[in-house]
């Protein structure tokens, strides 16, 4: 039985104050719904997030992490950095992290590894470009995101694992995919994990749609067989309408 899973994305926005805010509203709308939800939010607002959130089911989550245990690596935050301050999730080869920060499937691939050995869930993001999708590639390019994203990782710890699909095409542009192109695309994640697992391990990832979600469009894609949540960028950054989203 999978949980749906409804996770917020808020990139590059919200200082620590502005953060506050938001938890302390979202904590009050929140009543506990049968939909897991939780926020990715920047490095500097987790410490206070899962503070407001504690005794609650909201869960915080990071949106990038280094692969190294430690080193010298200027500028990076390890898995135990952020275990250390109860982080529950970790977002993984996002587009936009895979376009700005030179991220790979095989970047991404060292940093599911290092997430599955540790107590923080990955969410792993896979997505064609509009060209791929044009180009008739859009099915071969997620496949092979997932195949090199998971290569030697077993079905053990597969289970842990949360894949978003996110078409580039649909972030931040307010064009959505329809719930057909999505669900077909979800479907299509779930057959690869079944080639890659079997199906009772398959049948345990939660797939996650992302890309434009709002509370207008969030039943359409939440319908759809294979999709067990989103993943939300603008929409999560206003507590009322990330709230209206969890209560689709
Ligand atoms: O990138 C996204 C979530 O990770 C989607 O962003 P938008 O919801 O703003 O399109």
């Amino acid at each position: 039985m999978r949980i749906p899973f409804i996770a917020g994305n808020w990139k590059m926005f919200k200082t620590k104050a502005d953060a506050v805010k938001f938890a302390e509203e979202f904590k009050s709308l929140y009543k506990g719904t049968d939909i897991q939800a939780a926020i990715c939010a920047p490095f500097t607002d987790l410490e206070a997030l899962a503070e407001i959130f504690k005794g609650t089911d909201i869960k915080i989550g990071a949106q990038n992490v280094h692969f190294a245990d430690e080193g010298a690596y200027t500028g990076e935050i390890s898995v135990s950095m952020l275990e250390e301050i109860g982080v529950d999730f970790c977002i993984v080869g996002h587009s936009e992290r895979r376009q700005y920060f030179a991220e790979t499937d095989g970047t991404v691939n060292l940093k599911m590894k290092r997430l599955l050995d540790s107590s923080i869930r990955p969410i792993m993001c896979v997505g064609e470009s509009l060209e791929e999708r044009d180009a008739g590639k859009a099915f071969d390019r997620v496949r092979s995101q997932l195949e090199q994203g998971l290569a030697d990782i077993d079905a053990e710890a597969a289970v842990r694992i949360v894949i978003a699909y996110e078409p580039i095409w649909a972030i931040g542009t307010g064009r959505t995919a329809t719930g057909e192109q999505a669900g077909q695309m979800c479907e299509f994640i779930r057959n690869t994990l079944i080639d890659l697992y079997g199906e009772d391990t398959a049948d345990q990832v939660i797939i996650q749609y992302g890309g434009s979600v709002k509370p207008a469009n969030a039943a359409e894609i939440m319908n759809m067989a294979e999709i067990d949540g989103a993943l939300v960028g603008g929409a999560s950054l206003k507590a009322k309408d990330f709230m209206e989203i969890i209560d689709f």
